[in-house]
Formats: structure tokens, C-alpha cells, sequence
């Protein structure tokens, strides 16, 4: 029989992280690996399935915290280290693994990086937000003027120690972006002097440092050097837009690639906008609301009519309910629902990247009163996280 335990010592965590590996297809960590990966482990936050005395599953969350519509930052799970040995699938263990997860998260809040995207809508996950990869002609880009600030190469050792207390500072504003755990500093740093050539660029304005990004670059047989950006923080328009500037004119780079909102305006950077190219769209955040009430407390909405909203949650059956969503909040009600919704799909319009007319339309709910629900959830911007975990 199946049973889940939490996980509490070194030896558990690294036959957590062996178990994991393997369902990835990957090998297990070696010595060197494994110093970088232990410090990504929480006493109590890591669960495995066991089969007697064999792990046969993991998942693991971090803790950390999540910006929602309007800018309030709540306390957030993020999922990670998800798999079932290969021999054991399709047998009801992940389904116990997430069961016991849900169960147990200390946050109100939990969001994840899908590898396949049938997996996590029956746990009362929805596709909440979606990145674009942008590649940008570099050789014909070109924008006007000159930098307001001043941007700094950093060594490894300065980067590694400004880097935490920079993100820190600028701080969490974008609905999306989460709080960064001391071990995903530590998988970066490593992932970092695994490739050598990655540098880090920090931008400083009147006030000081605003600003960074890491990038590398790669060069083909062609000699078509293409530059990477992996990471890139910024707390307001000068510094973003420096750091631009920085990374399209320098000597030798012919392609620019990066990740990003949906909604950055990174064409009107430049004379002529068609050097930017959107290359995929791909889903990005996905976001299990744990604690509805609190949730859709958390968050702003837009000017309409009051909408009642019925949550159906298999899993967490004290979400189950109805809830008058009105421009001044959100309170339980009795009165009859306008629209009958699944959690999962409450996360996929909670940030506002998808609407309530659209699943309607494509006939994942039904319901009345879709315009006003759609003006009450709809959003300025759109989310983006930009922290891969
Ligand atoms: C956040 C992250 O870490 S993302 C990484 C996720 N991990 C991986 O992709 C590694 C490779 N895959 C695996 O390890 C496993 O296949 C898992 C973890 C995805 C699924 O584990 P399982 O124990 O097989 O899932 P379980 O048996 O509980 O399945 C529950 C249901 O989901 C379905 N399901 C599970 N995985 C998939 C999938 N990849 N695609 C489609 N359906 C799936 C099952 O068919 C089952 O449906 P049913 O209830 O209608 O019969």
C-alpha cells in the first residue's frame, strides 16, 4: 500500500531528489550536484510516496510569496520536484502525493511549472499566466538616445552577494512575480559557473542601484553569436530601458533571447519595432487558489455590477461555496450563482490572463452576467513571474 510521509534528514532528501531525477529521465545528483541542491530543502516540505520501505514519489514545495491584482503580496507554495517512478505510474500516487500536499500547505496559495500540460487541471490547478520568447535582431536594432544611469559588469563573488540583497530591495510589484528561497539563489549561482561566460550587468540610477540582468553568450559554427538573458530585474522605466540599451549594442551580438510578459512593450524601445519577433508563447504560471476566500480577498477588481460565482473544489471541499465578487470585495453568499466554475479555472482567470466570456465561449463553464465578471477580474497588466523554479 501506498503511503505519503514527510520528509526530514539529508539521506531522505537526496533519495527525494534521486527519485525525482530518475522520473525526469535525469541521473541521479552527483557529490558535487547535491551540495548545490540541499540547501533547496525545508524540513517538512518535502512528501514522498513510499511502496514499504521504497520511495516510488516526490513533491516538494518551497516557501515563498506571490504578488496578486493590485499588488497586495501574500504568503505562497511553490511546487516543484514533482514524480512517480516509471514502474509505479498511473497507479493513484501522484494523485495521493497532491491529495496530502494540498492538505497540509501552510500558504493560501500554490503555483507551478508544468512539464506536460494534462497533468495538474485535475488537482485544481489553472494555466494563470504565459510567457512569450522574444528574439531580437540585434544587428538592426536600434535605440535612440543615450543611457540615463550607468551599468556595471560584476564578478561572480560580488554578483553572488548584491544579487539576493538587490531583488530584495527592488522588490515584489508585478501581479505574478514571487518571493526568491535561499536555495533557488544557490541552483542560480550554480547553474551561473556551470556556464562560465554568464555575466551579470547591474544598472545604477540617481538613487543607486535599480536594476539587473544575467546573460551568456553562445556562438554557432557561423560565427552567429546569439545572447541570452536569464535573469532581469528592474525597479523602474530608466533602468529597464538602460539595461536595454546595454544588451543590444553590444560588440559581436547578432540575436537577442529572453523571456517575458506578454505585455512588455520592449518594441517601442526601438526605431524600427519589427527587429522584435515573438518566436512562442508558452504557459508560465499555474496557479492552485488553496484558501479561496482569502484569495479572491487578496486581490482588486475592476468597476461592474456584483457577480455571485459558484467554486466547485473537489479536493478542498471548504473552498465549495458561493461568493458575491463586487468592486468594494468579496463576501459568501446564499443568493443563486451567476456562473458555476471548477477551482482550477478560477486560477486561470484570477491574474486576468484568461476571461470568464473566453471559457465560456469554449464551453469549460457556463453561466450569465459574463461581461461584468470579466470587467470585475479584468487587469492593467498582465502577469509575469520571470523566476523559473
Ligand atoms: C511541478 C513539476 O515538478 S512538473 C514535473 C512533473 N513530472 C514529470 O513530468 C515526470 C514524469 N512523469 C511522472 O513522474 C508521472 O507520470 C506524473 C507525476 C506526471 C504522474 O504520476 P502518476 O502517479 O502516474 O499519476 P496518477 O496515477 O495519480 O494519475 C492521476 C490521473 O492523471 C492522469 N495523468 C497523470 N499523468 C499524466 C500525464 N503526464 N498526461 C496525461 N494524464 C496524466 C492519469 O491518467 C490519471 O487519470 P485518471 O484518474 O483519469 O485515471
Amino acid at each position: 500500500m501506498t503511503d505519503i510521509r514527510v520528509l526530514n534528514d539529508e539521506a531522505q532528501f537526496r533519495a527525494h531528489a534521486t527519485v525525482f531525477r530518475r522520473a525526469m529521465h535525469w541521473g541521479p545528483p552527483t557529490d558535487e550536484q547535491w551540495q548545490v541542491v540541499l540547501p533547496s530543502y525545508e524540513p517538512g516540505r518535502a512528501l514522498a510516496a513510499f511502496e514499504g520501505d521504497e520511495m516510488i514519489g516526490t513533491t516538494q514545495s518551497y516557501a515563498s510569496s506571490l504578488v496578486v491584482p493590485g499588488g497586495a503580496v501574500v504568503p505562497h507554495s511553490a511546487i516543484s520536484r514533482v514524480g512517480v517512478r516509471a514502474d509505479y505510474t498511473r497507479r493513484g500516487v501522484l494523485t495521493a502525493l497532491m491529495r496530502e500536499q494540498l492538505s497540509t500547505l501552510p500558504d493560501p496559495v500554490a503555483t507551478l511549472r508544468a512539464s506536460e500540460g494534462r497533468i495538474y487541471g485535475r488537482f485544481g490547478y489553472g494555466m494563470a499566466g504565459r510567457w512569450r520568447t522574444v528574439v531580437i535582431d540585434a544587428k538592426r536594432a536600434v535605440i535612440p538616445g543615450d543611457l540615463t544611469g550607468r551599468v556595471r559588469m560584476l564578478d561572480q563573488d560580488t554578483a553572488d552577494k548584491l544579487l539576493p540583497e538587490l531583488h530584495e530591495a527592488v522588490g515584489l510589484t508585478k501581479p505574478g512575480q514571487i518571493g526568491r528561497w535561499a536555495g533557488w539563489w544557490a541552483r542560480a549561482r550554480d547553474r551561473k559557473s556551470d556556464a562560465e561566460n554568464s555575466v551579470t550587468v547591474v544598472h545604477s540610477g540617481p538613487g543607486g542601484d535599480d536594476g539587473f540582468l544575467t546573460y551568456k553568450v553562445s556562438e554557432n559554427r557561423e560565427f552567429v553569436h546569439k545572447l541570452s538573458i536569464e535573469d532581469f530585474v528592474w525597479a523602474n522605466d530608466d533602468a529597464w530601458r538602460d539595461l536595454w540599451i546595454y544588451v543590444t549594442r553590444l560588440d559581436l551580438i547578432d540575436k537577442v533571447e529572453i523571456e517575458l510578459a506578454l505585455d512588455e512593450p520592449v518594441s517601442w524601445l526601438f526605431e524600427d519595432p519589427r527587429v522584435v519577433n515573438t518566436t512562442e508563447v508558452f504557459d508560465e504560471i499555474w496557479l492552485r487558489l488553496v484558501d479561496v476566500p482569502r484569495m479572491l480577498q487578496a486581490r482588486t477588481y475592476g468597476t461592474a455590477d456584483p457577480v455571485v460565482i459558484e467554486v466547485r473544489d473537489k479536493l478542498l471541499p471548504a473552498n465549495d461555496g458561493r461568493y458575491r465578487v463586487s468592486p468594494d470585495g468579496v463576501e459568501r453568499v446564499e443568493a443563486e450563482a451567476d456562473i458555476t466554475i471548477p477551482v482550477a479555472l478560477l486560477g486561470a482567470v484570477y491574474f486576468g490572463d484568461t476571461t470568464f466570456s473566453q471559457l465560456a465561449a469554449t464551453k469549460w463553464i457556463e453561466g450569465t452576467r459574463l461581461a461584468d465578471a470579466d470587467a470585475l477580474f479584468a487587469v492593467p497588466q498582465k502577469p509575469f513571474c520571470g523566476t523559473f523554479f
